[in-house]
């Protein structure tokens, strides 16, 4: 049974047999771990890891038992293809490598071929591509020299795989033809419709749309009739790109959900990588660039299962991403990275790479360049525009708020001079620009009040125009203000700076006169009735004469309130009038002096 080709141990017949087989009530050891290593190999070959990985474990104590190398070497020969799609790619070389040391003596040409192709297979996974490639002509060797066409045609495929980890399109869509081809001469290799699907997706990175699609298509509907879950996720993968590539992303996405599903329900994780990095490209395309960006991260939570990363697609993934973000500088440094990862991996290696695809990659990278730097110069012209209106608008902003700091000013200069005009108003007599009443008492009590502190004297005059109702009578209540007004020019004129002269009533005038002892108070009171009295009023009206009476005190120690002054020389007006006016009657320190 053991003897039975690849494709034959994949048929539904062969497990219905080894199914008959196991159900046998007296099996042998033997037998029951060679049952159960075949049926592994049955569920492996059919996609399904999980119930493969299960076979195995029962098989693996019986083998111990058992204790036959032939056993022991069927057991390691389906354990690498299920450690592989487990994604323990380490492992899984490791094992083919100790496999062959001790089998490749003994096996046959196709077995050995087979058991090469799959190191291959793994390697170029691990992107060791120099040992991949000389696996790979090892393993043709060996199937153009046993003349198997499953194993010919499963080379062939694998070196398609290999030129398209290269980036070498070109290589690949030709070895993968040549797969198809001997496949289609031969149609009991069934089991290699990976193939179609492998070419499909080839075509599409030659922009071959509908040929890609077409063999997708077929290769699913293979996948459905075989029951091949891994293939039929990898057929979803492939149409997913074809639909990103032609901008269909939403319908890309779907595609790539499905493929999720699938790989899931088979614990296929070995492709879990590629599948969120292509949800990873849609979404970025689509613009939902978190998205892109979550898968990315998980892609590499996905990639670090099975230890293989491309972190030069991933990185030039993330270059776009952040151009998109406007991010340039860090697009820039990313896209640097990238080629410099990919320089890295595939140095060793660009031997094996058709010039074609290093002009490709070449290519692509200064057209990526050149979109982020053309992204770049839009942005920042667009910034560029949007400083200008906002500049225009806060120079705008800026004069309003001058002109409103300069109203402002204006109004408050306005607004002060007015009080002050008030305030000056309020203390002043309208007639004669002198003191009023009030203000003329108020300078009074300062000087009071300053020559009780400083021990000092002063004086004080009041005078009373005589007989003024005649003026009035006579030549009109006009004429009378003229003459107020021009007796207070005449009384400022004849007196000292800081001498205060002040109108307290209709025609009566208060006079302070600061350090200033009586008797020069009333030499001034003398001088000023003379004036008075030789004063011209001609312009105004003819005729008109005029005297006044003065009262005139000094201020002394004993004056404890300012109402004795002031009192004191009302006093004195009075008396002067009463003497028959025309006068100026002072009081003496001892009060009996009067003139
Ligand atoms: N033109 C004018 N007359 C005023 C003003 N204030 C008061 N008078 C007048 O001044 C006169 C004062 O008269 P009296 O108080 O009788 O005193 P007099 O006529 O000056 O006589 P004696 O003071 O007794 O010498 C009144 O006729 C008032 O109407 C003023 O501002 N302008």
């Amino acid at each position: 049974m053991s003897n039975l080709s690849v494709p034959e141990r994949k048929q539904e017949a062969f497990y219905i047999k080894i199914n008959n087989l196991l159900n046998k009530p007296d099996l042998d050891n033997h037998s029951e771990a060679l049952a159960n290593i075949l049926m592994a190999n049955y569920h492996i070959l059919n996609g399904d890891a999980i119930r493969a990985r299960e076979f195995l474990s029962v098989a693996q104590p019986l083998v111990q038992n058992v204790d036959t190398p032939s056993l022991e070497h069927q057991y390691q020969y389906v354990n690498i293809f299920v450690l592989r799609s487990e994604g323990d790619l380490e492992q899984a070389l490791t094992t083919s490598e100790n496999l062959y040391e001790e089998v490749k003596d003994i096996w046959g040409m196709n077995k050995l071929g087979d058991l090469i192709l799959e190191r291959a297979y793994i390697s170029s996974l691990l992107s060791l591509y120099k040992e991949a490639i000389t696996l790979l002509d090892l393993a043709l060797d060996y199937a153009l020299e046993s003349d198997d066409p499953y194993l010919i045609s499963e080379t062939y495929n694998v070196f398609g795989i290999l030129y398209n980890f290269l980036n070498d399109n070109q290589s690949a869509i030709m070895y993968f033809e040549k797969a198809v081809e001997v496949m289609e001469k031969h149609p009991a290799l069934v089991s290699n419709i990976y193939f179609y699907a492998n070419l499909g997706d080839a075509y599409r990175t030659n922009k071959q749309y509908e040929k890609a699609l077409e063999l997708t298509h077929k290769a699913r509907l293979l996948s459905i009739q075989e029951n091949d879950v891994p293939l039929q996720a990898f057929t979803h993968q492939v149409e997913a790109r074809i639909d990103t590539d032609t901008e269909q992303y939403q319908a890309a996405i779907e595609q790539l959900e499905k493929a999720k599903a699938l790989q899931e329900k088979v614990g296929e994780k070995l492709f879990g990588y590629e599948l969120q990095t292509d949800f990873a490209y849609a979404y970025l395309k689509l613009g939902e660039l978190d998205k892109a960006e979550q898968h990315i991260e998980y892609a590499i939570e996905e990639a670090a299962k099975v230890a293989a990363l491309d972190d030069f697609y991933l990185k030039k993934l993330r270059a776009e991403i952040s151009a998109q973000r406007g991010e340039f500088e860090m697009a820039f440094e990313l896209l640097d990275e990238s080629f410099s990862v990919y320089r890295d991996t595939f140095n060793d290696n660009l031997t094996y790479v058709s010039n074609l695809s290093r002009e490709q990659l070449d290519q692509e990278r200064l057209s990526f360049e050149n979109k982020l730097l053309e992204k770049e110069n839009q942005i920042s012209t667009k910034f560029v525009e949007q400083y200008k209106e906002y500049s225009t608008w806060l120079i705008t902003l800026i004069i309003l708020l001058l002109v409103l700091l300069l109203i402002c000013c204006w109004l408050l200069i306005r607004y002060r001079r007015l009080a002050r005009t008030n305030q000056e108003m309020a203390l002043t007599d309208n007639l004669t620009l002198l003191p009023n009443r009030r203000q003329v008492f108020r300078k009074l009590d300062n000087e009071h009040q300053r020559s009780t502190l400083n021990k000092s004297v002063y004086s004080l005059i009041i005078f009373d125009v005589d007989h003024f109702k005649t003026i009035n009578d006579r030549f009109g209540h006009h004429v009378g203000d003229k003459v107020i007004n021009r007796l207070a020019r005449i009384t400022r004129h004849i007196l000292r700076d800081n001498d205060t002269i002040g109108r307290i009533s209709g025609e009566e005038f208060l006079i302070i006169l600061p350090d200033t002892v009586m008797d020069d108070a009333t030499q001034i009171a003398t001088r000023l009735n003379e004036q008075f009295a030789n004063a011209d009023f001609e312009d105004l009206a003819e005729g008109i004469h005029l005297t006044a009476s003065f009262g005139v005190t000094e201020y002394t120690p004993e004056d404890e309130h300012l109402d004795m002054v002031i009192n004191r020389a009302d006093h004195l007006l009075y008396k002067a009038k009463k003497e028959g006016r025309n006068r100026v009657v002072s009081t003496s320190r001892d009060d009996s002096s009067e003139d």
